[in-house]
């Protein structure tokens, strides 16, 4: 269970966070909605220690992890997706997955002189992860393709397929839906639901996709200007009248919220 407690986030004189507090349940999939600019990705970013907050605390299991770097998070079994860096597009779909568990015995100058076996039995076994995580998100044909050179739809399975190479407890997604063709991210909400029912991942999502959200969130956060205004199923939201409001003041049409599109 995460709590977040009352954290703020000001760049200058600007709050994009601004006193928001939520209860992430274990083993939930709880879907973190709110119009642009509500504040969403840079709360994402707070608890997952890419961003410090200005003030407020973030505990995981009862565990006062504010401000942890991501990669003491890592090691926690939080993770936040992240978009296949540069460097990586050049690498094929299976290196990149093999390159996330960070403290092979390769790495190590001792360990490549004195340990050579090892390595590649490491290597043996992490490629075999890599097949099988490949295998599950129904993308093993791109195993040797360049990352760089598959849909972006297919990105988004392989930046899920880099959280299932470590053992991974609570992932934060954000807009894993964005410019993703239908039948993608019907895959991608499989894959989601799957690992949270099979391998007891938790999953806080961003996504403006609706349908994306009802389908597989529950419960679901609305966020505006930086607090948390309402969480309940996806029903009680949009009949929530603070968050029509908010949604409307964006200068976004009611419809669009209620529609597929937030
Ligand atoms: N590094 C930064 N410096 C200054 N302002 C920032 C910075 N990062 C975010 N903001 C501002 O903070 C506000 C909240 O941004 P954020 O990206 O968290 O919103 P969001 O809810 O994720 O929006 P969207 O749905 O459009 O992605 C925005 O007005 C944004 O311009």
């Amino acid at each position: 269970m995460i709590v977040v407690d009352d954290v703020h986030k000001h760049f200058g004189g600007f709050h994009a966070v601004d006193g928001a507090s939520m209860t992430i349940q274990q083993g939930s999939i709880t879907g973190l909605i709110g119009p642009n600019g509500a504040g969403k990705t840079t709360l994402f970013n707070v608890i997952a220690g890419v961003l410090q907050p200005t003030s407020g605390r973030v505990t995981m299991a009862g565990e006062d992890i504010t401000g942890l770097p991501p990669h003491d998070l890592f090691h926690k079994g939080l993770l936040r997706t992240f978009q296949i860096a540069h460097e990586f597009s050049s690498m094929t779909c299976r290196e990149n997955l093999m390159m996330v568990p960070g403290d092979q015995s390769g790495e190590r100058l001792w360990n490549t002189w004195f340990g050579r076996k090892r390595i590649a039995d490491e290597e043996r076994a992490l490629r075999a992860k890599a097949d099988e995580v490949l295998e599950f998100l129904t993308i093993e044909h791109l195993a040797d393709h360049k990352a760089g050179q598959v849909s972006g739809g297919q990105k988004k399975l392989l930046e899920l397929g880099r959280t299932m190479m470590v053992d991974a407890r609570i992932v934060f997604l954000d807009e894993v839906g964005a410019g993703v063709n239908r039948t993608l991210l019907n895959t991608i909400a499989d894959a989601i639901v799957q690992l949270n029912k099979e391998r007891n991942y938790t999953f806080v999502v961003i996504e403006h996709d609706m349908d994306f959200i009802g389908r597989i969130c529950d419960p679901v956060i609305c966020m505006a200007e930086g607090k948390v205004l309402a969480e309940g199923t996806l029903d009680d939201i949009k009949a929530n009248e603070q968050v029509i409001e908010a949604y409307l003041g964006t200068g976004l049409k009611n419809k669009d919220m209620m529609g597929t599109q937030a």
